[in-house]
């Protein structure tokens, strides 16, 4: 069997991942042909935009595309086209956590999956390399190879590979650049190895041999489910921690710094927040809970669900503590919230903390402004609607406004919730803002400190908190 070598790699869906992933592997290798195909064609004409008004807002990301765009890099709706053409296909659609049905509201949303591995199967005329690229339940690859195998004509044979992938969004450049490991699962027969090898030789255009791990297809899989499932669940227990520290008054980020210090456990991940959000923390851990659960295993079904319990419970706990705060009721008062993505540098608003603390505020029938450095005032709207979906958009409206400024934001409020770090809101003149808020008559200044550092000490970032000084 001659060696595989990839000329030219499709990839089916051109979101968060697809987009940059292929973009970066464009750059990378200017000898390989890269096809970027969505059925979205709003979103596909927006990475071909003359302008680079690129779908995603991703630090570097346009400066990459503008380097191979048209050179090696192509973005099309013609997903048949781009099918026919490639030795090596990878899968990057969305897998969200069912709606209905078996398993809803835990298992994985496999149908856009199939419905690309389909397609693959009804086009190819010649052999492919498939690679699962989206985060898919354990042996999903098996399924995919049915599909394959049940439609292949003779003489094609399709190869199945895992290659999960771990880029986090606002740094998703700097880590496909440079990726902690690139994980490449395939069956352990000679066929296998070797379309895993011509994966690898990909990657190995600049990444260090050492950081391509090559493991059996099941075990990729699992490592994606088991990586998110870790990650959050250290972010459940700093979170965990940060309620027993506001009743007994020790101070989470000294807490996080102490035992971050441990080179066991390490400083990463240990920032106490609101609760994560993003698309994939959440649904992967539910992915998880589902498997366990159909492998008979309720007590680790158990375990990983209170990750996302005490994520439930770290959200509506930081509702409550606004409330609180505010003399136990929020009606009639003005708040403005800061950051309404799910992380700073993203655009992306998916299972953001923002939009839960915004629809509690609501329900207790508060004025809430919002400002948010990317995100357009149109996904605003959607999420605040599918957030709360007996109320109609008029009535939200009139209890939201959307301001372009941090500043303006902040002016004439009564509290004021950092949701998102991005870094500009440490750059604000936070004594002007301080002076401009709203007091209620005979409150003195302490109050005040003491609201604005309340609110404060759940941002994101420590760093706000320790530089901040108002009201002293
Ligand atoms: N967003 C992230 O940071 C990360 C996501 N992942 C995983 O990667 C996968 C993709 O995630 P995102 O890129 O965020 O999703 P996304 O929703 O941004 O993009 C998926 C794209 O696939 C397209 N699509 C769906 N079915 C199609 C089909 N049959 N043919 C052509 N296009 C089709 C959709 O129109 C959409 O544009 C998911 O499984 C996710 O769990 C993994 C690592 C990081
Ligand atoms: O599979 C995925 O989708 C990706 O999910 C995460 O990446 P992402 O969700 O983009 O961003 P993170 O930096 O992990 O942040 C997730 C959430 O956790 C929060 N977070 C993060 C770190 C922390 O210490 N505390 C904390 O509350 C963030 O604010 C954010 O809301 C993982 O970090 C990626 O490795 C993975 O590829």
């Amino acid at each position: 069997m001659a060696p595989v070598q990839v000329k030219k790699i499709c990839c089916i869906g051109a979101g968060y991942v697809g987009g940059p992933t292929c973009a970066v592997i464009a750059l990378k290798c200017p000898h390989i042909q890269v096809t970027i195909v969505d059925l979205n064609k709003a979103r596909v004409d927006a990475w071909n935009s003359p302008d680079f008004a690129v779908p995603i807002y991703e630090p570097g990301l346009v400066d990459v595309v503008k380097q191979c765009r048209g050179r090696n890099l192509f973005f099309s709706t013609d997903v048949d086209k781009a099918i026919l053409e490639a030795d090596l296909i990878f899968v990057s659609v969305n897998t969200p956590t069912k709606k209905s049905g078996v398993g809803a509201g835990f298992a994985a949303d496999l149908n856009y999956v199939e419905s690309a591995t389909r397609r693959i199967a009804a086009v190819a005329t010649s052999s492919k390399i498939v690679v699962e690229k989206s985060t898919v339940p354990c042996r999903t690859a098996e399924s995919m190879r049915t599909i394959l195998e049940a439609n292949s004509r003779p003489g094609t044979r399709f190869d199945i590979l895992s290659n999960p992938e771990f880029l986090a969004e606002g740094t998703a450049i700097a880590d496909l650049f440079k990726p902690d490991r690139v994980l490449i699962g395939s069956l352990q027969t000679t066929e296998g190895k070797e379309a895993c090898r011509a994966l690898a030789d990909v990657y190995a255009n600049w990444v260090p041999q050492e950081r391509i791990l090559t493991v059996g297809l099941w075990s990729s899989e699992l490592s994606k489910l088991a990586a998110n499932a870790m990650l959050a669940q250290r972010i459940s227990s700093i979170n965990a921690l940060s309620a027993i520290c506001e009743a007994t008054g020790a101070n989470i980020d000294e807490v996080s710094h102490a035992v971050g210090f441990d080179s066991r456990i390490g400083p990463k991940f240990l920032r106490a927040s609101v609760g994560f959000g993003g698309s994939c923390f959440q649904k992967d851990i539910l992915n998880l809970v589902y498997l366990s659960e159909s492998l008979h295993l309720p007590q680790v079904a158990a375990y990983w669900r209170q990750v996302v319990e005490m994520n439930e419970y770290q959200k509506s706990r930081f509702s409550k503590t606004v409330v609180d705060t505010l003399f136990n009721t929020i009606t009639g008062k003005h708040i403005a919230v800061l950051g309404f993505a799910f992380k700073a540098d993203t655009g992306d608003t998916r299972e953001s903390a923002a939009i839960s603390l915004i629809r509690d505020f609501l329900s207790e029938r508060a004025f809430v402004t919002i400002y948010d450095p990317q995100v357009s005032e149109e996904q605003i709207w959607q999420d605040l609607s599918e957030a709360c979906p007996t109320t109609p958009l008029e009535t939200i409206k009139k209890q939201v406004t959307i301001v372009h400024s941090a500043l303006e934001a902040c002016t004439q409020k009564e509290a004021i919730i950092i949701a998102t770090e991005w870094k500009e809101f440490l750059e604000i003149d936070w004594q002007t803002v301080y002076a401009n808020m709203n007091r209620f008559q005979g409150e003195g200044h302490w109050a005040w400190r003491a609201r604005v550092k309340t609110v404060l000490r759940h941002s994101l970032s420590s760093d706000i908190d320790l530089n901040f000084n108002i009201g002293h």
